[in-house]
């Protein structure tokens, strides 16, 4: 069986911290990283609120992300091997359709987009308060900085267009406190994870 977890959510919920986490619990465990895909820098328009438009669905090259997720699908062990995981020997296996793969996809966008939200086995969507977020993130330190007042002007408003319209659509997501500790959220997922494919 191939189980495909998205770990989504807002920006500086914790996604990536608790992805990796998973990773490393799950041996085989493969993981696709929505910021790998984020077009580059003179590919992104400044909109009407005067910013970059970074955190609009139109910034990601969706369309590579989901060929990635789709390449996995096609043959997990390859898709491992190719990116540097180890994979055990009964993984191997000829039969391997019968062994448990597991792939992470894990990202602030994860859920507007069809051809993506389709492949999901659960979705998870990570949040945290308005004030918690914006101090997290005053703390990072992006590829491309933030410039200033991007968090009210841009990020923050984005964040509430895309999770109204994920929430008006079918798309079933489960949502996690990112007020928990790592430890928390690492341990509510896993045992969910494991359950998932004990069932
Ligand atoms: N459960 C948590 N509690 C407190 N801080 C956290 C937690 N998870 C992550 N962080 C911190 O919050 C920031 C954003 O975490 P990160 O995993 O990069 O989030 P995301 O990928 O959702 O933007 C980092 O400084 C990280 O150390
Ligand atoms: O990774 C990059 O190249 C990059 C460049 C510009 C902006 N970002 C920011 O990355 C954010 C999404 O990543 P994350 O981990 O905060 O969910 C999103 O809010 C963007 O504003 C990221
Ligand atoms: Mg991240």
């Amino acid at each position: 069986m191939k189980y495909i977890i998205g770990i989504g959510g807002m920006t500086n919920g914790g996604k990536t911290t608790l992805t990796n986490k998973l990773v490393n619990a799950f041996p085989g465990c493969c993981v696709v990283h929505q910021d790998d895909f984020f077009k580059p820098q003179d590919q992104i328009p400044v909109g009407e609120d005067g910013f970059k438009q970074w955190d609009v669905m139109t910034s990601l090259d969706m369309e590579a992300m989901v060929n990635t997720v789709k390449a996995w699908l096609e043959n997990p062990v390859k898709f491992a091997r190719s990116h540097g995981i180890q994979v055990s020997p009964e993984l191997e296996e000829p039969d391997s359709e019968e062994q448990t793969h597991i792939l992470i996809v894990e990202g602030f966008l994860l859920y507007n987009y069809r051809p993506l939200i389709e492949l999901f086995s659960h979705c998870y969507y990570i949040v945290v308060p308005y004030e918690e977020c914006k101090r997290r993130r005053s703390t990072r330190k992006y590829t491309v900085p933030d410039p200033p007042g991007l968090f009210d002007g841009h990020v923050w408003p984005m964040y509430l267009k895309y999770r109204r319209e994920m929430e008006s659509s079918p798309v079933e997501v489960e949502y996690l406190d990112g007020l928990k500790t790592r430890e928390q959220l690492f341990n509510q997922v896993y045992e969910a994870i494991r359950n998932m494919l004990n069932s």
